[in-house]
C-alpha cells in the first residue's frame, strides 16, 4: 500500500489556517543537534476527537508539549484558536503530559485544590464526578494507588477544566484492557461537542472507535491524516491494520 499522504489538504504553507482550532506551520523543534519536530504541517478543527500515531521517538510527545505552550524555543507559528502560543492560548489547552507533575504524596483532595487555584475554568464538579465514575477516593494518595488509578485521575483532572483544547500524552497505557473502555466512556463523556482533544496512543485498537480522525507521524513530521471512516474505507482494512501497513512499510 502507498504511504503517500494523500489526504493532506493542499495548501499556502505559509498561512496557518483560520477556520481551524489548532493550526501548525512549519514547525521546528530541536533538542541540541536532535531535531524532533521537522517542519511540521498540520490543522485540526473543532469537534473532533483525534488520535496522534507513530512509532517511538517520532515527535508525539514534542508536538504536545509545544501545542501546550512549553517549549518557548520553536521555529515556526503556531496558532490554537487564533492565539500564538503565550498565556491566551495556555488558557485555552488542558495539557496531560506523559509523566505527572504532580507530587506524588499529595492526596487526590489537595490536587482538587491545585488546579481549582491555578486553572480558572477548572470545573470542580465535573472533577469529582469523574473521580466518582473511577471509583477512586479523593483522600487516596497519588503514591498509594497503581499505574491505572493514577491515570484515571489525572484524566480526571486534566478532562475538568473547561478547555477548548485537550492534549492527552499517552493517557490509558497503564490502564488494563477491560478498564478502557470505561475510562473513555468517561472522558468522551465529559467533552464539549466544539472543543478538540488530540490524544497521543499506541493503543490504536482501544482508541478506534472513539476516534474520528488520526494523524500519523514519522521524523518529525505529518505522514498521513484523514478522517477515520474516509481512511478506512479508502484502504477497505482496520484503523489498526493501516497503521500496521503504514509503519511495516
Ligand atoms: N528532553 C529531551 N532531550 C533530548 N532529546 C529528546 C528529549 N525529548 C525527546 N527527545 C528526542 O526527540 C525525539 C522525539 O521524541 P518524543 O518524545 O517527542 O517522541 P514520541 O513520538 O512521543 O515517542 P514515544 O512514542 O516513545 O513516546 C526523539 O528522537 C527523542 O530522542
Amino acid at each position: 500500500m502507498t504511504t503517500t499522504p494523500t489526504l493532506r489538504q493542499e495548501r499556502d504553507p505559509a498561512m496557518t489556517d483560520d477556520a481551524a482550532l489548532v493550526s501548525v506551520r512549519g514547525l521546528t523543534v530541536r533538542y541540541g543537534r536532535r531535531t524532533a519536530l521537522d517542519g511540521l504541517d498540520l490543522d485540526l478543527p473543532a469537534g473532533q476527537i483525534v488520535g496522534l500515531l507513530g512509532e517511538n521517538g517520532c515527535g508525539k510527545s514534542t508536538l504536545l508539549k509545544t501545542l501546550a505552550g512549553l517549549y518557548a524555543d520553536h521555529d515556526g507559528e503556531v496558532r490554537i484558536a487564533g492565539h500564538r502560543l503565550g498565556p491566551q492560548s495556555k488558557a485555552v489547552v488542558s495539557y496531560l503530559p506523559d509523566r505527572s507533575a504532580l507530587p506524588e504524596r499529595a492526596r487526590v483532595r489537595y490536587c482538587l485544590d491545585l488546579f481549582d487555584d491555578f486553572f480558572p475554568d477548572f470545573d470542580r464538579a465535573r472533577a469529582e464526578a469523574l473521580l466518582s465514575h473511577f471509583r477512586l477516593d479523593p483522600a487516596m494518595r497519588l503514591k498509594e494507588m497503581s499505574k491505572g488509578m493514577q491515570e484515571k485521575a489525572h484524566i480526571s483532572l486534566a478532562m475538568s477544566r473547561r478547555a477548548q483544547v485537550y492534549l492527552l500524552d499517552e493517557p490509558i497505557s497503564g490502564v488494563d484492557p477491560a478498564a478502557r473502555a470505561s475510562i473513555l466512556d468517561g472522558i468522551l463523556h465529559m467533552l464539549d461537542a466544539d472543543s478538540l482533544l488530540v490524544v497521543a496512543t499506541h493503543l490504536v485498537h482501544d482508541l478506534e472507535t472513539s476516534l474520528d480522525s488520526v494523524v500519523m507521524m514519522r521524523h518529525g513530521r505529518v505522514l498521513l491524516t484523514g478522517d477515520v471512516d474516509d481512511l478506512r474505507a479508502e484502504h477497505g482494512a482496520s484503523l489498526e491494520q493501516i497503521f500496521r501497513e503504514v509503519y511495516g512499510s
